[in-house]
């Protein structure tokens, strides 16, 4: 399979912090991709540099073979590199699903005004919105909730919603930051494989992620950061045996890296 992102001689420096250390790496289409590393290994940096939030003091990011470093983080957005959307951008008042039927509006054929005064565009784009919000509920098991006002929602929920709310947008790729964080073990063997459900309708996962067993379980390759730098690509299997990898990790709880 061929790349779909590349990511070559990525750098990014707050002051004299260099975050981001002449990274490169590719994400093969259809592939699940962790990225992690010890506490300020540059995850979080690396992961805005790819979904635009940031602009590379060097280096750059290709999406298909295009530039997208620069361009503005809703125009990736468009263009199929979409981050999963935090808690705060989900309308609480509103219902499981009017929540992913509205974010179906990113990719809309209609103008937002349309959408609302009834065009006949706007209305046919409003029921393949609803079509397409009720299969997304049902792959990431939220239809039972689907006329819940968000506000309602435990966590988890939240967290799927979340996820089901970057779905509506159609990605080709879509960034996961820390999607098993706080989560007790059921629901991570529930968001694993509700990862694995996305992938298998064609998105390619990027996540950041502390959960280790989670990452090892999930994974089909991972790249390892320490310092901004990378310093290890490979299997879980590769990289559980690095030695550069258990050296990044010395110090820290064997429980908590889970190798
Ligand atoms: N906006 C910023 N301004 C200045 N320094 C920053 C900024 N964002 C991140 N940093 C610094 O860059 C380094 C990398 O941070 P980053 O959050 O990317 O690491 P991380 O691997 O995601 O960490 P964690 O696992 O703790 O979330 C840290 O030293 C951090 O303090």
């Amino acid at each position: 399979m061929g790349d779909i992102l590349q990511i070559s001689g990525l750098t990014k420096r707050f002051g004299g912090l260099v975050a981001v250390n002449n990274v490169s790496f590719s994400v093969h289409e259809g592939e699940i991709l962790a990225v992690i590393g010890p506490n300020g290994a540059g995850k979080s940096t690396l992961f805005k540099l790819v979904a635009s939030f940031l602009r590379p003091t060097a280096g750059e990011v290709r999406f298909q073979g295009k530039r997208i470093s620069g361009l503005s983080p809703h125009v990736v957005a468009r263009m199929g590199v979409v981050r999963t959307f935090q808690e705060t951008t989900i309308f609480k008042g509103m219902t499981v699903r009017d929540n992913v039927i509205i974010a179906h509006q990113l990719r809309a054929r209609a103008s937002l005004p349309g959408f609302y005064f009834g065009s006949l565009t706007a209305r046919e784009d409003e029921a393949e919105f609803g079509r397409s919000a009720d299969e997304i509920l049902e792959l990431l098991g939220l239809e039972r909730i689907r006329d819940e006002p968000a506000l309602s929602l435990p966590h988890g929920h939240l967290r799927a919603l979340g996820m089901a709310i970057g779905l509506a947008t159609r990605p080709k790729v879509l960034l996961l930051d820390e999607p098993f964080a706080g989560m007790n073990h059921d629901e991570t063997v529930r968001a694993v494989d509700m990862v694995r459900g996305v992938r298998n309708r064609g998105v390619t996962i990027l996540l950041v992620e502390h959960d280790m067993p989670a990452v090892m379980r999930i994974s089909d390759r991972i790249v390892v950061l320490n310092f901004g730098e990378k310093i290890a690509e490979g299997t879980p299997t590769e990289i559980r045996h690095n030695h550069k990898v258990i050296e990044a990790y010395l110090g820290i709880e064997d429980e908590a890296i889970g190798f």
